[in-house]
């Protein structure tokens, strides 16, 4: 199959930089135009969770069940379930979710491959922009559960807890399901990284990290502050 060239790459990649002069200026309203179809859609969630994990997972494994078991786990507890919209981890959890009665709900992104979002999304957007796309996760996400996966797992985690760092978002469990896969991480996090000063010891504390599902929802319903109908801090000024 052909790749196609992507939104992202005509904005970000200095091979097109020939565009940018002509079309940039331009391309800043598609942009506006994706961050308005986002709250538009997304504005009448109550409270959510985002599962994030590998692409790559396969039905029938050990962690595609677990993150079926992890989306229907939240969607008992009154939480909708926010996913990547793809295959893999993001399925499974909007599989459990979609069954368990839950709102099962995808935000995908193009890529240069097709792929359309995954069969479980009852409520989905496509977007043609990463930094857009992830906006919307931490905007109407309470909480993140990470599950297995690779660059773009990491790239999720670490943007939320930056985000938990830097006091942008308050209240806002992170938990790290699977201690065997995690373990490694988190130990130089919490050797190496920390010893040599890079993170304070209250940062490292930031993630819960379990095998356990009701342990996780658990942490996520104690921490997260938000009530079935309360639709978060409305007292906030914007
Ligand atoms: C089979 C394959 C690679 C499909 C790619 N299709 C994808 N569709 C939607 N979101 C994705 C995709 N790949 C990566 N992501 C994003 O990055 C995370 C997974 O990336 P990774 O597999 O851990 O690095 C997901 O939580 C999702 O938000």
């Amino acid at each position: 199959m052909k790749a196609r060239i992507t939104a992202d790459q005509h904005l970000l990649d200095s091979n097109r930089r020939s565009e940018w002069k002509q079309k940039d200026a331009w391309r800043t309203l598609r942009i506006l135009s994706e961050f308005v179809d986002g709250f538009d859609t997304l504005s009448d969630i109550d409270r959510a969770v985002a599962v994030f994990g590998s692409a790559r997972t396969k039905p029938e494994t050990p962690g595609y069940a677990l993150a079926e078991e992890v989306g229907a786990a939240l969607a008992k507890e009154g939480f909708s379930v926010i996913t990547g919209g793809g295959p893999g981890v993001m399925e499974a959890a909007n599989k459990g979710a979609a069954e368990a009665g839950g709102e099962s709900i995808g935000l995908g992104i193009e890529l240069p491959f097709e792929q359309g979002l995954n069969g479980y999304v009852d409520i989905g957007l496509d977007f043609r922009y990463f930094f857009v796309r992830k906006t919307m996760f931490v905007k109407y996400a309470q909480a993140f559960i990470v599950l297995p996966g690779g660059f773009g797992t990491m790239d999720e985690l670490f943007e939320a807890l930056t985000l938990v760092q830097t006091k942008k978002v308050t209240q806002f469990p992170v938990v790290l399901l699977g201690t065997a896969y995690w373990g490694g991480l988190v130990d130089w996090l919490r050797g190496r990284m920390l010893e040599d000063g890079m993170v304070n010891p209250a940062d490292v504390e930031l993630m819960l990290v379990t095998d356990d599902v009701a342990e996780a929802v658990a942490h996520i319903v104690a921490g997260c502050n938000t009530k079935p109908g309360s639709g978060g801090d409305a007292a906030m000024p914007s």
